[in-house]
């Protein structure tokens, strides 16, 4: 038995696909890259699955391939073979580029993930146009507004087609109350606005679902980096797209997008996912004095990112 050769193949069957849509992941290598891999082929909403990265994506898409689930999975490794990956797609979700080490902001990733999704999204403008975005690669705060304006040089750019990915700050969010409240996180909702950095994730305590009260103790959330808990979130809200996309009604995440609800042209809030992306951008609803202080010290910061993102591009 050649049981070695079993992890070596590069491409799997390219037959017997389950119907739904077709999903690649850019940066499929990586921390976030491989579990969100593995959870993506487990969606059975998923019927083909390209696995991207520069690096090691044969052995990660053979390994994958194996799992008997109804998508088919395919690997492409390095630029020459962005454009086959990209292709044909419904969703596109980028968690590629570097994560920061102990003492680094996000805003420190800047200088090489810009340049990283700028490149992706030249990609996507070119072979997917129409597909759902969720970016997930840091400082999201800037890499949104870059891939929107990547779009709109390519006269592609649909804005509730590109969505920031802020899931991990909400399923944090409900954990922590969960555990503050001796509640199970399932049954809790916290939204989260503002964007994914610092000072500008907000979570607004004061509308949590089921109604509870905190001290302001109690209300310091805290913060990491992460790569499994980040999959599981990106692969929730890949899931709710992809339920928006199959025509599910109620779909409601909090998403990093164009917006209008406050004067800046990006800010996460709740939105509600359809057949052709964003069908709605929920208002954000009343909010106490502290969260009205902590909304102000996140517009600051965001208008910064934003602008720091659109000029990369346009420099
Ligand atoms: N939005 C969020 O909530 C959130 C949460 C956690 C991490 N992140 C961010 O996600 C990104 C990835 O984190 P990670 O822990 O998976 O990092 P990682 O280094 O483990 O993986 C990144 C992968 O991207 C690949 N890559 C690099 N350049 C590429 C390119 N040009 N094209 C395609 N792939 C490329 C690398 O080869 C690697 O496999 C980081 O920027 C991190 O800060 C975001
Ligand atoms: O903190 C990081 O750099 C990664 C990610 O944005 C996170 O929130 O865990």
């Amino acid at each position: 038995m050649q049981e070695v050769s079993l992890l070596t193949g590069s491409n799997c069957r390219a037959k017997g696909a389950a119907p739904g849509f077709k999903v690649a992941i850019l940066g499929a290598s990586g921390g976030i890259g491989q579990p969100l891999a593995l959870l993506m082929k487990m969606n059975p909403l998923v019927s083909v699955l390209h696995l991207y990265d520069v690096v090691n994506t044969p052995g990660v898409t053979a390994d994958i391939s194996h799992m008997n689930t109804g998508a088919v999975v395919r690997g492409f490794v390095g630029q020459p073979q962005l454009e086959d990956a990209l292709t044909g797609m419904d969703v596109v979700i980028i968690p590629a580029g570097v994560p920061r080490k102990p003492g680094m902001t996000r805003d420190d990733l800047f200088n090489i993930n810009a340049g990283i999704v700028r490149i992706l999204c030249e990609g996507i403008a070119k072979c997917c146009p129409k597909a759902i975005v969720n970016v997930i690669s840091n400082p999201v705060n800037s890499t949104v507004p870059i891939a929107a304006e990547v779009f709109k040089k390519a006269g592609t750019y649909d804005p509730k087609r590109l969505l920031g990915v802020t899931t991990l700050d909400v399923v944090r969010a409900n954990t922590f109350v969960g555990e503050v409240l001796g509640l199970d996180p399932r049954e809790i909702s916290v939204p989260v606005v503002g964007g994914h950095a610092g000072v500008t994730i907000l979570p607004l305590l004061s509308q949590v679902n089921p109604p509870c009260s905190f001290t302001s103790e109690e209300a310091k959330a805290g913060a990491g980096s992460a790569t499994l808990s980040m999959a599981y979130a990106a692969a929730k809200f890949a899931d709710a797209c992809l339920k928006g996309l199959r025509g599910d009604v109620g779909i409601v995440e909090c998403s990093y997008v164009a917006s209008q609800v406050t004067e800046l042209p990006f800010f996460a809030s709740k939105v509600r996912l359809g057949r052709y992306g964003i069908e709605e951008i929920l208002p954000l609803g009343p909010l106490n004095e502290f969260e009205r202080a902590g909304l102000e010290k996140a517009k600051r910061e965001l208008a910064e990112s934003i602008q720091k993102g659109v000029s990369f591009v346009n420099k």
